[in-house]
């Protein structure tokens, strides 16, 4: 593994602009670069563009952002490369004695001990101040209610037995208040109704079965723990339950409830059907998540407070109290003068006779049917002819051969990012832009989206604005973003070049940003749909003094603030909450992966969500593109990407050629591990300034097993154990032996994940 030398040469293969260097003519100043390097590989740049563009993208060069939303505190240094939050809140209530908000060991076997003898205090890596000592704690994390504090507990028979036994051990757990996924006594024998609830899942059975007569083969107490509850669930009343959760009623719930279920292809943003609607008992209920007799769950995340109400100039009090008493119907008012600065707006876009997106699906739908037809017109350098339809496009151009019609960025990304580099440097340099037609054709910004009416956040380039705009007759759900009522919403993100940006470097970044999440969102050939787990970016705009990205609003705002939030009230994520959010994490990188992207910069803060639960990834300032639509082959990167706790070991060495998806793949797993631990795993994948890490590895290498894994409950063993198996795979710190995506996509862990969106 490399050290701290190696890290700081933080500096990325393959950005956008790196990956499509010269395979595009170029328009002067744009990305595209020479096309000297592109006519002497018809198939794509090589591997060995590493020169340049890792310090234009990578937010280790990034400031800490200009200021935050105030619960949001600690975020400001959170995960960002080189300036990790330890919290020093955290440390300061740790040594008031606060308890230990960590994975503390006081259950490992004596195999397991000697690693982690001298571990720092985990609690410095809490994302979030501790709760004072003595604070009331959620019972999911009551130590009292641990299932494996509890005599005679169902709980992990036969997984860690002495552990449990040791009296030392019941008494060390009270002294460290393990804050760990732990279940409540309440929770596991919900978990015990769940238990067999998941059970019953029509797309699950196969595996079940399988589970299932390896389980009882192995596996007596998970057997017996079933058999001994044939009879009595207890749900959260208390009251006792028949166990006949699937009776004809609760199938005919799980039919409705599958046919109302969103489809990641009939896919609506808007409402994921409402339980109440359904006959369905509730058996667990944390917070606002709720799961189901028949197996289903429920949310209802709270939607995020606006910073200001679109007054920039509010002071930190009154942030406060437009916080307590924000609500969606405030977001009503419009504000004149963000109203001003915005009405003028201008599309970057190219105003065309055919839209970008009919002409993104014309090419890919006519690569496609050329494939099919052994038709393709290479000429003599390896490029294929372009016949498309574009008037306005010199005839004499060429495009390279598409070999791979599922990538994101194929022939029209190109042209769009060599316009949008030009306008972006044109409006850099003072030159005012000129859009053909725009007095006539071009919608105005508010008829667009709408009129501020809030600010939500503050990003390291500028303010997140809330718009809003009636809805239309034209606007037909399910609606590409956030709807309540009669109104739309959408995100807009100012894009502000900071004092010590480079031009290029700006250009880059917003380019980047907004062409692979304007493709992400938009690219699919006939017959596949966009991913719903992809936050939709509509598009780029430049105001009098700056740029705007319009987004899709997602209401509930990040994971980061949600964990956060939770984390005020001693909790983490509801196991099943986070499994959910982790299958549709995985599905949305899939997707990326699947078009040629890989994300680089996984982290809670990039994850949104509507308050159904929908969950988008955003973010792609960062993200590579591994593979054009010109390149049969995958590349790999080198240099450091994204933040510190989320980045993965082989990043760190020098001059190592990394695969990007296992390296996403790698996010995922961390991300998950905080949604559940409520804290990091460590600061740094990097033995030598990580003593976690350091352990974490030992442990590995000697044990094949870690102890906060073999700690972590899930709603019953069985889970807990495909759980695990599937955490092991996830962070393998050898690549070459970690799982993909698509194969922990099908995992029996992710298989028996219940879903709020069904893909
Ligand atoms: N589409 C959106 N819907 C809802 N909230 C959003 C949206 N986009 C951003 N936000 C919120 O606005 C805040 C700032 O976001 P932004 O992406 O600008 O921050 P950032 O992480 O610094 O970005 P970047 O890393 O691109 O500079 C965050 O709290 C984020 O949750």
């Amino acid at each position: 593994m490399g050290g701290r030398d190696e890290k700081s040469s933080v500096r990325r293969n393959r950005s956008l602009s790196e990956s499509i260097k010269g395979l595009f003519k170029p328009v002067g100043i744009g990305i595209g670069g020479s096309n000297g390097e592109a006519n002497n590989n018809a198939n794509g740049p090589s591997n060995g563009n590493k020169q340049n563009s890792a310090q234009e993208n990578t937010k280790a060069q990034q400031p800490a952002r200009p200021s935050e939303m105030p619960q949001l505190g600690t975020k400001k240094n959170s995960g960002r490369l080189g300036n990790i939050a330890t919290n020093k809140e955290a440390e300061l209530s740790s040594s008031r004695g606060a308890p230990i908000q960590a994975p503390a060991s006081p259950l490992q076997s004596p195999v397991l001990q000697r690693p982690h003898h001298g571990l720092p205090n985990v609690s410095k890596l809490s994302i979030t101040p501790l709760s004072p000592p003595g604070s009331d704690r959620d019972s999911i994390a009551s130590e009292e209610s641990h299932p494996r504090s509890k005599k005679g507990s169902s709980g992990d028979e036969g997984e860690m037995p002495d552990q449990r036994k040791d009296p030392r051990n019941n008494q060390k757990m009270q002294e460290n208040k393990l804050h760990t996924p732990q279940m409540s006594s309440e929770s596991q024998e919900s978990g015990t109704l769940i238990d067999s609830i998941l059970e019953n899942d029509e797309s699950d059975e196969h595996i079940h079965s399988k589970e299932h007569s390896k389980d009882q083969a192995q596996s007596g107490p998970y057997v017996n723990g079933r058999r001994s509850r044939a009879n009595s669930h207890v749900g959260r009343s208390g009251s006792l339950k028949r166990n006949d959760s699937l009776s004809s009623n609760n199938v005919q719930g799980n039919k409705d409830y599958l046919r109302a279920r969103n489809r990641a292809d009939t896919f609506s943003a808007s409402s994921l059907p409402k339980f109440s609607e359904i006959e369905s008992k509730c058996v667990l209920q944390v917070e606002n998540f709720k799961v189901y007799e028949n197996g289903f769950h429920e949310h209802n995340l709270k939607v995020s407070s606006l910073v200001t109400d679109g007054n920039d100039n509010l002071s930190s009090s009154d942030i406060a109290k437009q916080k307590s008493s924000f609500s969606l119907s405030g977001m009503f008012k419009h504000h004149k003068e963000d109203s001003k600065q915005l009405e003028n707006a201008l599309s970057l876009i190219p105003a065309s006779r055919l839209s970008l997106y009919q002409r993104i699906d014309r090419s890919r739908s006519q690569a496609v049917e050329d494939e099919q037809n052994g038709i393709v017109g290479i000429m003599e350098n390896g490029f294929q002819a372009d016949d498309e339809q574009d008037e306005s496009k010199p005839k004499d151009k060429a495009t390279p051969r598409i070999v791979n019609t599922n990538a994101a960025v194929g022939s029209e990304e190109l042209k769009l990012i060599n316009t949008l580099s030009e306008k972006i440097h044109s409006a850099l340099n003072g030159e005012s832009l000129k859009i053909e037609g725009q007095k006539k054709d071009i919608p105005k910004f508010y008829e667009q989206y709408g009129k501020p009416v809030g600010l939500i956040g503050h990003g390291a380039y500028g303010v997140v604005k809330v718009c809003s705009r009636p809805k239309t007759p034209k606007d037909i759900a399910p609606f590409a973003t956030y709807s309540s009522g009669k109104k739309l919403f959408f995100a807009v993100k100012e894009l502000r070049p900071k004092a010590n940006d480079q031009i290029d470097r700006f250009s880059t970044r917003i380019t980047s940003e907004f062409i692979i999440g304007h493709s992400l969102s938009h690219c699919h050939k006939k017959g596949t749909k966009v991913s719903p787990n992809i936050l939709t970016i509509f598009d780029l705009m430049e105001t009098n003094d700056a740029f705007v990205e319009v987004m899709e609003f997602c209401p509930s705002g990040d994971l980061y603030s949600i964990l956060t939030r939770k984390s005020k009230n001693g909790t983490a994520l509801h196991p099943l909450e986070a499994d959910c959010f982790m299958k549709q994490l995985l599905h949305g990188v899939q997707y990326m992966h699947n078009h040629g992207v890989a994300h680089c910069d996984l982290k809670p803060e990039n994850i949104l969500f509507y308050p159904n639960g929908l969950l988008k990834i955003c973010d792609f300032g960062t993200s590579c593109v591994f593979q054009t639509a010109w390149e049969k082959h995958v590349h790999f990167q080198t240099g450091t990407m994204g933040s510190e706790p989320y980045v993965a070991p082989e990043e760190f060495i020098t001059d190592n050629e990394y695969d990007p998806r296992l390296t996403d793949c790698w996010s995922c797993g961390i991300v998950y591990c905080t949604m559940v631990l409520d804290h990091y795993l460590w600061k740094i994948a990097l033995r030598d300034e990580d003593v976690l890490y350091d352990s974490f590895y030992e442990e590995m290498k000697e044990h094949k097993q870690f102890y906060v894994f073999e700690e972590m409950r899930h709603v019953n063993n069985e889970i807990s154990r495909l759980r695990r198996a599937a955490l092991y795979s996830i962070l393998q710190i050898d690549p070459k032996r970690r799982i993909t995506i698509d194969s922990l996509l099908q995992s029996p862990w992710m298989k028996h994940t219940r879903c709020c969106v069904f893909y």
